[in-house]
């Protein structure tokens, strides 16, 4: 570079460091409004996640960007960003009680990282939260005493038989609820130990969200629906989406979301490992598909073995769909074997054609996530 380049460089570079500059004051400022916002919405028990406030706000930003001949995704990328922000800060104000007249909570298994962001939700919104350990049964009619919520969250392979064998002598008018990834046989079991409220929700997300917000909760119904109503609400206020559902429909669509989707990723890496993969390779050598295909897998093995075992082997009907997969993968693979392009040319057309509506928008929506993989790349 001559001279005159690495001035005009300079220059230019110092002004746009200063224009970040003051994009970190203005993201203050913003955290700032946010914040009082927060404590508005928390005074009047409203929860932070407003999605008809996003979606109009989003529309008149992209609008206001196209005018200024700056690309309207590019605004809404950063507005969505910010607004996750928005969401993380919430826990610094609570959330608001619903049930301010509840007794304590009891978290069964609290020990769990599952259940500890639930007892952190629940601590946060004023509820006082007691924790009941494995070492704690010795004490746990001292515990249960004056319960107004009790929920299981165990590992599976044990939920159905510590609710039948100790959970039967709980206060009348206590909820039971548990978050166990299975709900139908939870579900019957709480029925069958408990007389009072029964409630079985799953959460479909990780310990390690920042936030409840926009996660999904599945709720199915199992007695006295009038008296956990206000729970619901809570979780609402967590600003989780509920998604209400029968145990059986809810237990068949887990056979392909949990059980297939982690069986597969343990076999992939377990092929992996078999074929002696050199990652640092593979890494270097990755498209951003194949980034996020790594992510998915290699952050499985960096979780607990028991926890996905449980997942895995919760239901004994998720081996058929396993083994149908085998299935399909085998005549898939004949088709390569016989060379026979054309006929897998027409089944993909045919499995397209399927997916119909469905094959764009999912196109669509890895488009940012791909995009997100690239720019996170630091060399
Ligand atoms: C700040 C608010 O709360 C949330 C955060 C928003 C943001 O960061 O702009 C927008 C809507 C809400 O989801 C609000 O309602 O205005």
């Amino acid at each position: 570079m001559n001279e005159k380049t690495t001035a005009e460089l300079e220059n230019l570079r110092g002004l746009i460091d200063g224009v970040d500059q003051q994009l970190i004051h203005l993201l203050r400022k913003r955290l700032d409004l946010v914040a009082q916002v927060g404590a508005v919405k928390h005074g009047a028990g409203l929860p932070i996640y407003a999605p008809q406030r996003e979606a109009s706000m989003l529309a008149k930003r992209r609008g206001e960007a196209q005018k200024m001949d700056v690309s309207p995704q590019l605004i809404e990328d950063i507005l969505r960003r910010l607004m996750r922000e928005s969401y993380l800060n919430e826990k610094d104000v609570g959330f608001k009680q619903v049930n301010p007249d509840l007794g304590h909570v009891v978290l069964v298994g609290g020990e769990g990282k599952l259940g500890g962001l639930f007892a952190q939700m629940l601590t946060l919104s004023g509820y006082q939260v007691k924790v009941l350990d494995k070492d704690d049964w010795c004490r746990a009619t001292a515990i249960f005493d004056g319960a107004g919520l009790v929920i299981v969250t165990v590992p599976i392979a044990i939920t159905c038989s510590l609710i039948k064998e100790k959970l039967t002598e709980l206060p009348q008018d206590c909820i039971l609820a548990d978050l166990t990834s299975i709900k139908g046989e939870p579900v019957n079991a709480m029925l069958e130990a408990h007389k009072g409220p029964v409630v079985g929700l799953h959460p479909m997300f990780g310990p390690d969200v920042g936030s409840l917000a926009k996660q999904v909760v599945v709720v199915c119904h199992g007695r006295g629906s009038q008296d956990y109503q206000w729970l619901l609400e809570q979780i609402q206020i967590w600003g989780a989406r509920l998604v209400e559902a029968e145990p059986e429909r809810h237990d068949k669509a887990m056979q392909l979301v949990q059980a297939m989707r982690h069986f597969s990723s343990f076999v992939y890496g377990f092929n992996l490992y078999k074929e002696e993969a050199d990652i640092e390779s593979l890494l270097q050598f990755s498209s951003p598909i194949y980034r996020l295909e790594l992510a998915m897998v290699g952050r499985l093995f960096a979780q607990s073995p028991e926890l996905y075992a449980d997942i895995i082997f919760a239901q004994k009907e998720s081996l058929k769909a396993i083994g149908d997969y085998l299935d399909n993968y085998s005549q898939a693979l004949s088709l390569l074997q016989s060379g026979d392009r054309e006929a897998f040319v027409s089944q993909f057309k045919e499995v397209a054609q399927w997916f119909g509506d469905f094959a764009p928008q999912f196109q669509r929506e890895s488009r940012a996530m791909l995009q997100s993989v690239n720019d996170m790349k630091t060399d």
